[in-house]
């Protein structure tokens, strides 16, 4: 049951025969507030999460189908319905009608789960806990119940666990890496999307990284976090992308030494080609997906193209790393005139460095713009007076800022990333401030600005926090900064050709600019 009233969802499978059973509103949305339904007078044969259905949670996980019956006062349409665990999708009652008579039978198998066996075909499992069970291929982990179960009902308050939302699944790419050992307790503590939004983690690995994966998976679970309500790990991305409303695809093969620009593309552009086309057959219908995996404009790119039934709209390339390095580089200029000054002595930061665009490729072409840029809301151009410095130091700073990390510190930016792809989630779904934008790589169809069509492109961006964006329009360009422009472009376009086996554009023809580079090359 859930706070709406009984609960209800799609077509049965194999079931077993049919019981008399009562439902009754009780708890949250989650069962998050169960109680033992014994004591409240609900008895055992009431749709509710009670201890004795728990079974030290051997009952979690379990499908059963519902119907209501012998109520036409209460009972909604469409009936036979089915109660689609963890999560219930529909209602089969009135809200608040009491306690309605229903009758239930358990499904031998929930559809979601048929699918994946059927891509696996027959593989040997065995059950970890409640209803999951694990095969050597891929792990479905849940937190402990006891742990959540218990922090649920002991901290939270009526008042918030009222609140709570529904369930959002998160796929993750490269959940063994450096990035992800940052982004996923992120995710996992509620800095992402809020302190009311549980979530799934669903994390997606290799053979070769399956041990950490199962790691990352511990960790997770060893940290409490509440809203984590389940980890997920496997290796076949059809798999792990069921129903994803969120894919952050974050693996991606690193450049080796000795290795073409072209061969990178190749590789990593397989691998998204394949999970482009397990988005499309799986993930939700508005999946946001965020690649982050280098080359990444282009690896969007392949994603989109092999994801035909999804809007290509929702895919983005992270710039937003760029972004937030262009602003550091703005704000810790040496040659801050008196303005900037006071206005850091006023306690003004970097929320007061606005309208910051990096245009193009996530590589050493990317263009951060400053003539489009605000500081306190005055002009970068005003309060930097120095052309020269902005064109060069600047603009070479923040293109090769990756680089010089790499040189420091050994490795690629991996908690700054982490930061970034968080700003760039949040800016998805809260809304954009008045006077300030955010920049994102994404598709060129249809761009304002006239942008070649058909690449993915990081372009300025704002959005009403419902997931979706729009291409800003006030923007200026002057000489500078469309020479620029057209040079990422170019780049763009020959990474275009050189995967044209794997957009679906025929063969690929690789003429890549002599200077082509990552931030991260030098
Ligand atoms: N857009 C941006 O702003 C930035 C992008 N990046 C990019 O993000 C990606 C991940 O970075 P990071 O987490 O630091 O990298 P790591 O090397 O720590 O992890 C990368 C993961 O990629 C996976 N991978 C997929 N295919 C291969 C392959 N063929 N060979 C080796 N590993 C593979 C591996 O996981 P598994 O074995 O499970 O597949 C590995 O865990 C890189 O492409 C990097 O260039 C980095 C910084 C900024
Ligand atoms: O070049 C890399 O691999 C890392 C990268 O993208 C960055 O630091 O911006």
């Amino acid at each position: 049951t859930s706070d709406h009233g009984p609960i209800m969802s799609h077509d049965m499978l194999e079931a077993g025969p049919w019981n008399d059973a009562h439902a009754t509103l009780y708890g949250g949305a989650d069962g998050s507030q169960a109680k033992d339904t014994m004591s409240q007078g609900y008895g055992l044969m009431t749709a509710a999460l009670s201890n004795v259905l728990f079974n030290d949670g051997a009952g979690c996980g379990s499908c059963f189908g519902i119907k209501c019956i012998n109520a036409p006062q209460s009972c909604k349409p469409g009936q036979p319905s089915i109660c689609h665990q963890p999560m219930p999708s529909q209602l089969i009652a009135e809200y608040k009608v009491g306690i309605v008579p229903v009758q239930y039978r358990r499904r031998r198998r929930c559809p979601e789960r048929a699918s994946k066996l059927n891509k696996l075909g027959w593989t040997p499992m065995e059950r970890k806990w409640g209803q999951y069970r694990e095969t050597a291929k891929s792990r479905l982990r849940s937190p402990p119940p006891p742990r959540l179960a218990s922090q649920r009902r002991e901290n939270a308050s009526d008042e918030k666990t009222k609140s709570w939302k529904s369930l959002i699944n998160i796929a993750v790419s490269g959940a063994a890496g450096m990035i992800s050992n940052h982004l996923l307790f992120k995710l996992a503590s509620g800095e992402v999307f809020g302190p009311e939004q549980p979530i799934a983690l669903k994390l997606l690995g290799s053979e070769r990284s399956f041990q950490a994966l199962e790691g990352v998976a511990m960790e997770l679970e060893d940290s409490l976090y509440p809203l984590l309500r389940e980890v997920s790990i496997g290796i076949d991305p059809y798999e792990v992308f069921q129903d994803a409303e969120w894919a952050l695809l974050i693996g991606a093969k690193p450049r080796g030494p000795g290795m073409e620009r072209a061969d990178l593309l190749d590789i990593n552009g397989q691998i998204f080609a394949e999970q482009g086309k397990a988005l499309n057959a799986v993930a939700s219908r508005n999946v946001k997906v965020m690649v982050v995996g280098n080359p990444c404009n282009t690896n969007a790119l392949i994603c989109l193209k092999n994801a035909p039934d999804l809007p290509a709209k929702n895919f983005h390339a992270l710039t937003r790393l760029d972004e937030n390095r262009a602003k550091c580089q703005m704000m810790m200029n040496q040659k801050f005139t008196s303005i900037l000054q006071l206005a850091l002595k006023a306690g003004v930061f970097y929320d007061k460095v606005s309208k910051v665009t990096i245009w193009g490729n996530h590589s050493t072409t990317q263009v951060p713009d400053f003539l489009n840029a605000k500081i306190n809301g005055i002009s970068v151009k005003e309060v930097i007076t120095d052309t020269k410095w902005l064109e060069e130091e600047f603009t070479e700073s923040v293109q090769k800022r990756g680089g010089v990390l790499i040189q420091k510190w050994g490795r690629s930016s991996a908690a700054s990333t982490a930061v970034s792809i968080v700003d760039a989630i949040r800016s998805l779904i809260t809304p954009t401030p008045p006077g300030d934008w955010f920049s994102s790589g994404v598709y060129t169809d249809g761009n304002p600005y006239g942008i070649a069509e058909d690449i993915v492109f990081s372009m300025p961006c704002r959005s009403e926090g419902n997931g979706d964006y729009e291409l800003v329009k006030e923007v200026i360009f002057d000489d500078y900064l469309w020479k620029r422009i057209k040079k990422t472009e170019a780049e763009l376009l020959a990474e275009k050709r050189c995967v044209g086996h794997l957009t679906g554009e025929g063969n690929a023809f690789c003429d890549l600019p002599e200077d082509t580079m990552l931030p991260g090359e030098q």
